[in-house]
């Protein structure tokens, strides 16, 4: 729920994405080795920023100097992904701060349910000029706001 002050607590709607598990996300036991899970969650942050949100992520670095480096993450593993399957992966905001925003993303198993793995990751907007934090730009805090949910 969003507060006056635009700070959101809540969780909003999640976007989602499908994504296969592929040959190069894993280890020799056919499992996603773990650092591979943040290179594909990485990508879904890329994803609900141009997409979700309707803001171009690359123009929001290359253009506008905005960066979004990660300040915490807190990661629990369940269960193990295997190559060749389908998996979900989902992203939803539990927090907006002024210059900070707390994601919880996942990836779990659409038929079952199952998660596989849950990520808490903080997000701090910078000027990529000094690397000091900067107010969320107002297109972004209004786009997230909005929280409009995106079909996987
Ligand atoms: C990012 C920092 C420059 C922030 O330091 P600064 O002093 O400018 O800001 P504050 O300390 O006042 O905090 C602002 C804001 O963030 C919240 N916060 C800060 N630290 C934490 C934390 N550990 N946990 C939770 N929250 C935190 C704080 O509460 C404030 O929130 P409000 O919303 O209330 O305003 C500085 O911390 C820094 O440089 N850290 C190192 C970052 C880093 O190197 N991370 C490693 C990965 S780098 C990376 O992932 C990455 C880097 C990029 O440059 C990218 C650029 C573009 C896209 C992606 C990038 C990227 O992924």
């Amino acid at each position: 729920m969003a507060t006056s002050a635009g700070e959101t607590e809540a969780p909003q709607a999640e976007f989602q994405r499908a994504r296969m598990i592929r040959f190069s996300d894993c280890d020799p036991a056919g499992i996603v080795f773990y650092p591979q899970y943040f290179v594909m969650l990485n990508g879904l942050v890329e994803d609900w920023v141009s997409e979700g949100l309707g803001i171009g992520y690359h123009a929001l670095i290359s253009e506008r100097r905005i960066g979004l480096p990660t300040v915490r993450l807190e990661a629990d593993f369940r269960a193990v992904s295997r190559m060749g399957d389908r998996v979900t992966l989902g992203l939803a905001v539990e927090r907006l701060g002024s210059r900070s925003m707390t994601l919880v993303l996942r990836c779990f198993d659409p038929a079952s349910g199952e998660l596989r793995m849950q990520v808490k990751q903080v997000l701090v907007t910078t000027s990529l000029e000094s690397h000091r934090a900067v107010e969320i730009p107002q297109d972004l805090r209004t786009a997230i706001l909005r929280g409009a949910p995106s079909p996987a």
